[in-house]
């Protein structure tokens, strides 16, 4: 089976956990979109739910689909929200923001009574790092704000390269209007003292790194389904 076949049998199996009435965080990404094109079935089957997106992105193929929407000010407490993530580690600590959703995707996850994270078992690692984690920056103080974030990597022992995604001179804007900072750290053996940290970052909007969130993970590979919920370590 190919990455998209996973993705969608992971999304499938997801969805049982989706009832009528719920108020559904919904994410971002194509393995959350796989789950948007199964989601729309059932809705067109008489499943009742309201969506708050992720990204306009998921607005825009929600809306395309029939799914019903709502905002975070509208709905402000969520009963769940089902979205992909970049790599997932043993306790479910996530990296998420490879599309660039990471600032509403974690508001939204954070507003949910639970977040359930989907993928394909490509992403599971024994220690988050592998890809570049993705720091939402203001675009004031720029410059100011990577030297910080330098300076946090090298007091926790990490080194690595920062890139500007989509380069300097067009640089990828978020829907929050801000930048992506994508940071090649390698392994990061202490995730919690960098999230700490990188939030103490003035110019720092938020981070990839999703401590304690996800509550599930539904993982696809060849020989199945797999749900699996945080080890502790
Ligand atoms: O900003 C994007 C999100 O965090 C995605 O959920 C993440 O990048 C995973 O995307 P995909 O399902 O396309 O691998």
């Amino acid at each position: 089976m190919d990455a998209v076949a996973l993705k969608t049998e992971a999304a499938r199996d997801a969805l049982s956990e989706v009832q009528s009435g719920m108020k559904l965080g919904i994410g971002t990404g194509s393995t959350a979109e796989a789950f948007i094109h199964l989601l729309a079935e059932r809705v067109a089957d008489g499943l009742s739910i309201i969506g708050v997106p992720t990204s306009e992105r998921t607005a825009a193929l929600c809306e395309k689909l029939g799914v019903p929407l709502s905002t975070l000010k509208e709905t402000p407490a969520l009963d769940l929200t089902i979205d992909g993530a970049d790599e997932i580690d043993p306790s479910l600590g996530l990296i998420k923001g490879g599309g660039g959703a990471l600032l509403r995707e974690k508001i939204v996850a954070k507003a949910s009574q639970r977040m359930i994270v989907i993928a394909d078992e490509s992403k599971m690692v024994d220690t988050l790092g592998r890809f570049p984690l993705p720091i939402e920056v203001n675009r004031f103080g720029l410059e100011a704000t990577r030297l910080a974030i330098e300076e946090v990597a090298k007091s926790l022992g990490l080194s690595g390269t920062l890139s500007l995604r989509g380069g300097e001179d067009d640089p990828f804007v978020t829907d929050g209007g801000h930048l992506i900072v994508d940071a090649s750290f390698g392994r990061i053996p202490d995730s919690r003292a960098l999230s700490r940290s990188l939030h103490d970052i003035a110019g720092v909007v938020e981070h990839g790194l999703f401590l304690d969130v996800a509550v599930l993970a539904v993982i696809a590979s060849s020989e199945g389904v797999k749900r699996f919920t945080p080890l502790a370590v």
